[in-house]
C-alpha cells in the first residue's frame, strides 16, 4: 500500500511552493483538482497542510500508514495529517515546548475527522505503558461521547460539531500521553428546541431512543419512535443513511464506562436527556383568565421523577413567574406564549449546562494523575483546535453570528502568526523583502468586538438597559453607531441594488469569508439567555445530582446580572487566543469540495471561493518568497556546533560569527539562507533537515546507544522492500556503478562520515600505509589536521587513486527501486568519490584490488543489535565488512539470500545472509536466514537512487 501511495503521489506537486514560477489561482486550483481526482487529498504550502474532504473512506489511515510517518521528516513522504502531527510531536519532544494544531475550514470541510485522526495517530504511535493505556483509551473515547451530545446533522454536514472544542493532549518528558484537557465553546443550545428544515437535534436523543433497551426506555418513560417527540421533529428530517444511531449508542455506552462514569452518573444523565424530550411534549392551554395551564399532566410527572423535582412546584414554575417587589416575592401567572418560552428556556438551560458538566467530568477522567502521583508535573502539550466552521444558512441568527465571529478571530490569529508576523520579522531583521499584500480581517473583528463601539457592546447595551428594548431597537442602534463601517450594511443603508436582498429586520456583515445576512430577530433573547428565577430554584433543589451541580444555589443569591452570552463567548475566545499564542502553531486548512457530500466531485466555483477566503494564495506567496525556518544565532549554534571543528566544543566569539563558520563548513549555499540581525533564516526545509540529520548522525557517533532504537524502529515498523534474488545482482551493479555528482546536502554527510571515520582510523592505520607516496590532502583532512587530531596522517596516491574509471557502468537500480523508495528520483551522491584514503586502506587489505565501492556504515547484527562502525566494501563478486584495518566478514554475492531497504531515506539496508549451518545442508528458506543489518549513513542511501 505504501508503495502504491508513494508511486501515486507524483500527481501535480505535493507542495504548492513547487508550482512553476507563477502562483496564479488557476495553477493552484489545477494542482488541487488533479490531485483530488487521484484521491490525493493532501497538499502542502510549506508546512501548512491543505486538505480536501474526500467524502469517502480512503486507505490512508491504517496503522501501517501511521508507522510510516512516525519519526520521518515531513517532506520525505507524501503530504498527510500524520506528517503534521508527527512534526509537532517531534519538535515538542526535542525542544520541550508546547504546540497547537489549528484545523479550520467551513462546516463539513473535514475538521472533526482530521482532529480525530490526529488523536488516533498519537494514541497509536506515542510510547505508552500499561498504566497509560487507560489515558489513551479515555482520550480516544471522549470523542464519541462529546459528539453524541454536541454534534448534529445539519444541511451541510451529517455530523456537524455544534460546539467549539479545544483539546490539550499532555505528554510527559518521554513523550508519552499522560492526560488531556478539553475546553468547550458555546454549544448551540437553540437546537434543542428548534431545528431548521432538513436538520436534526443532537445525536444523543436519537441514539437513546434507537439504542436503549426496553427496560431503560420504560424507566425513562420514553417510546422508541422519535416522531413522538416535538423537539425531534422540527426539521422534518428523514432517515439519514450515513448515521447509525443504534451502533453509535453502543459505542457511547461503552465509552462511558471507560471514561469513569458510574452507573449512577449514566442513569442521571439519561434522566436529563429524557426530561428534555418530555419537556418538549408539554403543551399549554389558556384557562378562563387567559393564564397558561398544562394540558396533560403525564409529561410533567416524568420530569418530576427524573429530575427529582417536586411536582407541584415544577408545575407552578412552568406557568408562573416570580417577581420580586421590594422585600416581597409575588407569583405572576404566565400567558401561553410566555409559558412556552419558559419551557424552552429550561430545556435549553438544562441541556447546555449538562453539556458543560459532561466536559468537566471527562476532564476529570483525563486529568494527568500519573504525573501528579509520581511528582512529574513537567509536561508539554499539543492542542487540537476543532471549532465550528464558517457558516452561512438561509436564515442566519445569533448562533451563526457567534460562529462566524469565532472564525474571524481564528483567521486573525492565523494572519497574526503567519502572514503578518513573518513579514514583520523580515523587516525587523533587516532581510530584504518585497511586502506581499493580504486582507487583514482585524477591521471586522473590531467591528464585532470593540469595547463600547462594537456590535457585541451595542447588543449588550440593549439587553441591559432599562425600558423597552427590542431586536428592532438594537438594529437601529447598530445603524446609528456602526452604520458607516465598510463591512456593515442594513436595508436602510444599502444602495438601490443591494436593498432588495436585505429585509428590514436584517443586518449584513461583509466577513472575510463572504457576506452573511443576519436576522436580528431573537438576538436580544438569546444574548440575555434568561431563566426565570423560580425555574432556577426548582433546578437548584433537584435530587438529580448532575442538575444540582449545574445549577448552584449560590447563583440565586448572586444579585448581579450574569454576563450576556455574547460577552461570555467573546471573553472565552480571547482566552483561547491567548492560549494559542503561547504555543507553536501548525495549520491544517480544510476545504469542502462540493455541497452534495459527493466523493470525487470538485466544484471549482466553491473551492475557488474557499481558496480565496482562507488566504491560501497569500500564504503561498509569502512561503515562496520567504524562509521556511529561522532561529536565533545562539540557539542555532548551540544545537549544531558539533558539526564544525571550529565551533566544537566551544565558540568564543559572537554567535553570528560562529554560525557563519558553521554554515560555511557544512556547505550552505548563498541561496539557501540569509543572516538577519539576530537570526539565521533558512529558505528550504530540506536544508534544515539535512543539517538535523547530520546532527543526529553526529550524536549517534557520540553515543551509539541511540542508533539501537533507530534500528529497532526501522526493523519493526517501517515498510521494508525486499529485493528478490534475481534482481539482487542488478542491485549490486547499480549500487557500485552510480556516477552522478554529489548533491550539496549529501556532500555534508559524506564529509562528516569521512571526518569521523578518519578521526577513528588514525590510531589503527596499517604500517604500510605510511610508506606510500602522498598528494595534498582533501580539505576534510586539513580540518582534522587543523583540529590537532590528525597531523601525522598523509594523503595517499596509490594505484587505486582513481575510482572514476570503475564507475562507468549504467545505474541500474532504477529498475528495482523506481516508485518504491521515497526520494528515489532526487540527485545522486558518491560518497568518497573525491577521497581516496578509504579506497587505499581497503586496497591494502583486499589484495584482488577489484573493489568498486567503499563507505563507512554502522553495522548491527542479531547479537544484541550492537552498533559497530565498519567499512562496507563492494567488489564485483563479494561484499566485505572491514573494521579499521581488518576484514571482519566476507560475503559472496552468490550466497546471498537477498537484500532489503526501507522505503524511506533512513539509509538502512539489510543484507540477508544464509545461516551457516543451513547453508551447509543447502537450505535457503528465508525464515532461517541470518540477518546482517547495515545502517548506512545518509550518503550511502543516496547510492540507491
Ligand atoms: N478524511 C476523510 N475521509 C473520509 N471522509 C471524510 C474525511 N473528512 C471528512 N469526511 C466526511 O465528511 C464529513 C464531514 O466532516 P467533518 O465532520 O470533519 O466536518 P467539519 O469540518 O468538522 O464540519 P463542522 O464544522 O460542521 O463540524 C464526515 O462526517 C465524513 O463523512
Amino acid at each position: 500500500m505504501e508503495g502504491a501511495l508513494i508511486a501515486r503521489d507524483k500527481v501535480g506537486v505535493q507542495d504548492f511552493v513547487l508550482l512553476d514560477s507563477h502562483t496564479s489561482e488557476a495553477a493552484f486550483l489545477n494542482n488541487l483538482r488533479k490531485r483530488y481526482q487521484e484521491n490525493l487529498i493532501y497538499t502542502y504550502i510549506g508546512s501548512l497542510l491543505v486538505s480536501v474532504n474526500p467524502y469517502q473512506e480512503l486507505d490512508l489511515y491504517t496503522v501501517t500508514q501511521m508507522q510510516l510517518y512516525r519519526g520521518v521528516n515531513f517532506f520525505e513522504l507524501p503530504p498527510h495529517l500524520y506528517a503534521i502531527a508527527d512534526n509537532a510531536y517531534r519538535v515538542m519532544c526535542n525542544e520541550y515546548n508546547n504546540h497547537f494544531i489549528l484545523i479550520s475550514g467551513e462546516s463539513g470541510a473535514g475538521k472533526t475527522e482530521a482532529s480525530k485522526k490526529i488523536l488516533q495517530y498519537y494514541a497509536v504511535t506515542c510510547p505508552t505503558t500499561e498504566q497509560l493505556q487507560t489515558v489513551r483509551d479515555r482520550l480516544l473515547l471522549s470523542n464519541p461521547v462529546l459528539e453524541a451530545f454536541g454534534n448534529a446533522k445539519t444541511l451541510r454536514n451529517d455530523n456537524s460539531s455544534r460546539f467549539g472544542k479545544y483539546m490539550d493532549i499532555q505528554f510527559d518528558f518521554k513523550g508519552a500521553p499522560v492526560g488531556g484537557h478539553i475546553l468547550s465553546y458555546l454549544i448551540e443550545k437553540s437546537r434543542v428546541v428548534h431545528q431548521n428544515h432538513g436538520e436534526r437535534n443532537f445525536h444523543i436523543f436519537y441514539q437513546l431512543l434507537e439504542g436503549a433497551d426496553k427496560d431503560l426506555l420504560c424507566w425513562l418513560g420514553l417510546e422508541r419512535n422519535p416522531q413522538k417527540y416535538m423537539y425531534l421533529i422540527q426539521g422534518r428530517c428523514a432517515k439519514v443513511f450515513s448515521i447509525n444511531d443504534k451502533n453509535d449508542w453502543k459505542i457511547v455506552r461503552k465509552a462511558f464506562s471507560i471514561i469513569d462514569f458510574t452507573e449512577k452518573d449514566i442513569e442521571q444523565l439519561f434522566g436529563i436527556v429524557a426530561s428534555v424530550l418530555h419537556l418538549g411534549n408539554i403543551q399549554f392551554e389558556e384557562d378562563s383568565n387567559g393564564h397558561a395551564i398544562i394540558r396533560d399532566g403525564t409529561q410533567i410527572k416524568w420530569i418530576s421523577k427524573l429530575l427529582g423535582a417536586h411536582l407541584s412546584i415544577l408545575q407552578e414554575a412552568l406557568t408562573h413567574r416570580k417577581i420580586e417587589a421590594r422585600s416581597e416575592e409575588v407569583l405572576s401567572p404566565l400567558n401561553v406564549d410566555l409559558a412556552f418560552y419558559a419551557r424552552d428556556a429550561v430545556a435549553k438551560a438544562i441541556y447546555g449546562r449538562t453539556f458543560t458538566w459532561l466536559v468537566n467530568k471527562i476532564n476529570g477522567s483525563l486529568a494527568n494523575k500519573v504525573g501528579f502521583l509520581s511528582g512529574i508535573l513537567n509536561k508539554t502539550v499539543i492542542g487540537l483546535l476543532d471549532i465550528y466552521g464558517f457558516e452561512v444558512l438561509d436564515t442566519n441568527s445569533f448562533e451563526q453570528f457567534c460562529i462566524n465571529y469565532c472564525n474571524e478571530k481564528l483567521q486573525q490569529l492565523l494572519i497574526e502568526m503567519t502572514l503578518k508576523a513573518e513579514q514583520d520579522e523580515y523587516e525587523l531583521e533587516g532581510i530584504e523583502w518585497e511586502p506581499i499584500p493580504y486582507f487583514n480581517n482585524k477591521i471586522i473583528c473590531d467591528l464585532v468586538e470593540q469595547k463600547h463601539k462594537g456590535i457585541i457592546s451595542i447588543l449588550d447595551e440593549e439587553c441591559l438597559r432599562p425600558g423597552e428594548a427590542t431586536d428592532l431597537s438594537f438594529l437601529e442602534k447598530l445603524e446609528e453607531k456602526v452604520g458607516d463601517h465598510a463591512h456593515f450594511v442594513t436595508r436602510k443603508l444599502a444602495d438601490q441594488k443591494t436593498r432588495k436582498s436585505i429585509d428590514w429586520v436584517d443586518f449584513r456583515l461583509l466577513h472575510y469569508a463572504g457576506e452573511v445576512t443576519y436576522c436580528a430577530v431573537g438576538f436580544l433573547e438569546k444574548n440575555n439567555d434568561l431563566l426565570y428565577r423560580n425555574l432556577k430554584e426548582v433546578l437548584c433543589n433537584s435530587k438529580n445530582s448532575i442538575i444540582r451541580d449545574c445549577f448552584l444555589l449560590s447563583e440565586l443569591d448572586n444579585r448581579r446580572r450574569p454576563e450576556t452570552v455574547a460577552t461570555q463567548f467573546k471573553n472565552s475566545l480571547t482566552s483561547l487566543i491567548e492560549i494559542l499564542m503561547s504555543k507553536e502553531p501548525s495549520y491544517i486548512r480544510c476545504i469542502k469540495p462540493n455541497e452534495n457530500k459527493e466523493p470525487g466531485k470538485f466544484d471549482d466555483f466553491l473551492i475557488r471561493h474557499q481558496v480565496k477566503y482562507l488566504g491560501l494564495m497569500e500564504h503561498l506567496r509569502v512561503r515562496r518568497a520567504g524562509f521556511a525556518y529561522r532561529r536565533k544565532y545562539e540557539l542555532f549554534l548551540q544545537r549544531y556546533k558539533s558539526l564544525c571543528p571550529a565551533t566544537w566544543p566551544h565558540w568564543h566569539g559572537p554567535a553570528v560569527e560562529g554560525v557563519q563558520r558553521l554554515i560555511k563548513h557544512i556547505g550552505y549555499k548563498p541561496e539557501e539562507y540569509k543572516l538577519g540581525r539576530t537570526k539565521i533564516f533558512i529558505r528550504f526545509p530540506k536544508t534544515l533537515f539535512a543539517t538535523e540529520d547530520a546532527f543526529e548522525y553526529r550524536k549517534h557517533l557520540l553515543s551509539k546507544g541511540s542508533a539501537l532504537s533507530v534500528w529497532a524502529l526501522g526493523w519493526s515498523s517501517l515498510g521494508w522492500w525486499k529485493v528478490s534474488q534475481d534482481v539482487f545482482c542488478r542491485f549490486i551493479n547499480g549500487f557500485i556503478n552510480r556516477k552522478k555528482p554529489l548533491c550539496p546536502e549529501n556532500r555534508d554527510f559524506v564529509r562528516l562520515s569521512q571526518y569521523y571515520y578518519l578521526m577513528k582510523l588514525r590510531d589503527h592505520l596499517p604500517k604500510n600505509v605510511l610508506d606510500q607516496s602522498w598528494l595534498q590532502p582533501p580539505s576534510i583532512l586539513e580540518e582534522v589536521r587543523g583540529s590537532g587530531g590528525f597531523g601525522e596522517v598523509w594523503w595517499p596516491c596509490g594505484k587505486g587513486c582513481s575510482l572514476s574509471h570503475q564507475l562507468q557502468q549504467k545505474v541500474v537500480t532504477s529498475a528495482i527501486f523506481n516508485g518504491k523508495k521515497e526520494g528515489y528520483l532526487q540527485s545522486l551522491s558518491q560518497p568518497f568519490l573525491d577521497t581516496r584514503l578509504s579506497e587505499f586502506i581497503v586496497e591494502m587489505l583486499i589484495p584482488t584490488r577489484c573493489f568498486q565501492y567503499v563507505t563507512p556504515v554502522i553495522k548491527y547484527d542479531r547479537n544484541g543489535f550492537k552498533a559497530r562502525e565498519r567499512l562496507l566494501v563492494l567488489t564485483q563478486s563479494s561484499a566485505y565488512v572491514v573494521e579499521m584495518a581488518k576484514i571482519k566478514q566476507k560475503i559472496e554475492y552468490s550466497t546471498l539470500k537477498g537484500i532489503s531497504t526501507s522505503n524511506l531515506s533512513d539509509g538502512i539496508v539489510v543484507i540477508h545472509v544464509p545461516d551457516d549451518n543451513k547453508q551447509k545442508v543447502g537450505n535457503w528458506d528465508g525464515a532461517l536466514s541470518e540477518v546482517m543489518g547495515l545502517m548506512l549513513p545518509m550518503s550511502s542511501y543516496k547510492l540507491l537512487e
